[in-house]
């Protein structure tokens, strides 16, 4: 069951903030929706967005500015959390921003004790899914991913393992190859265990070495991004896809960094570019 927490009229459409108990994670889960006004028993196409490290549903809702595109376009934007929160939900116990809250990768944890609530791969891919097509009035046919950093990661895994169920995929700054940076290799340790065998499944990179094929790929990023070279590597997933004979749009931003800043000036493009892929 969803418990409302707020709705709020914008650009034509309602904002929505809602919380659930969550199967996948055992605790209650808050996310938010934008419904754009339609007509009484349309269906619409749906993004996804995936959020960044320390964020919660509210970063991209507060200061992604995607509303007016949104309702421009007809397009349901949804945001998840990026980890479980509440009592009894283990921390990084250093209390570092790199994982544990608001860190969870969109993986599914094997190791304890993250392995109880750690679970954000089934709520984005299964659970979430589920409930929102039933609340929500979403055509399940058209639905597309996008994501920031953390998020990017989880937008190009998540795309890459599910091809039929989106038709494009994009992401800002994303952690391109977890496998091969120290926030990726610390997360994907410390959840899924040392051997790195299990953490292919959640690279890009690695998915696509692998054989695993997306539709659509943009990717935009700030050159003045200050986790650029040791975290994001966007040359690596630029590679991959060259390889692979993946039509990537890779496009590098000149003077932008990692922040909302960026994201809000890009996110209406990108609405666009998958408005174009979910007609
Ligand atoms: N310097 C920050 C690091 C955390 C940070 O930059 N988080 C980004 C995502 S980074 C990769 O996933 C973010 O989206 N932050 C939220 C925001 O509203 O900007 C720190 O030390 O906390």
């Amino acid at each position: 069951m969803i418990e409302t927490v707020s709705t709020a009229r914008a650009h034509g459409g309602t904002q929505g903030v809602y919380r659930h108990r969550s199967a996948a994670t055992g605790t209650d889960m808050t996310f938010s929706v934008f419904v754009p006004d339609h007509a009484p028993g349309a269906r619409l196409p749906v993004v996804w967005y995936l959020s960044g490290l320390t964020c919660t549903h509210a970063n991209v809702t507060e200061k992604g500015e995607y509303r007016r595109a949104c309702a421009e376009l007809g397009l349901i934007f949804v945001a998840p959390d990026t980890s479980p929160r509440g009592e009894g939900v283990p921390d990084d116990p250093a209390g570092a921003y790199d994982f544990g809250l608001g860190a969870g990768f969109y993986v599914d944890a094997t190791q304890p004790p993250f392995d109880r609530h750690y679970r954000l791969w089934s709520y984005v891919t299964d659970e979430l899914p589920a409930l929102v097509a039933e609340a929500f009035p979403i055509d399940t046919t058209r639905q597309s991913i996008t994501g920031h950093s953390m998020g990017g990661h989880g937008a190009l895994t998540v795309g890459l393992r599910f091809p039929e169920r989106f038709r494009a995929v994009s992401a800002f700054a994303p952690i391109v190859a977890p496998s091969q940076v120290p926030w990726g290799q610390k997360a994907l340790g410390g959840y899924l265990g040392e051997d790195c065998a299990a953490w292919r499944r959640h690279d890009a990179v690695a998915l696509i070495e692998d054989g695993a094929r997306v539709k659509a790929l943009l990717v935009d990023q700030g050159d003045a991004d200050s986790f650029l070279a040791e975290q994001l590597r966007p040359e690596l997933l630029a590679d991959a896809c060259e390889k692979a004979g993946i039509p990537l749009t890779l496009r590098m931003q000149p003077g932008y960094d990692h922040s909302y800043y960026f994201i809000s000036t890009f996110l209406a493009d990108h609405l666009a570019w998958h408005a174009e892929r979910l007609r």
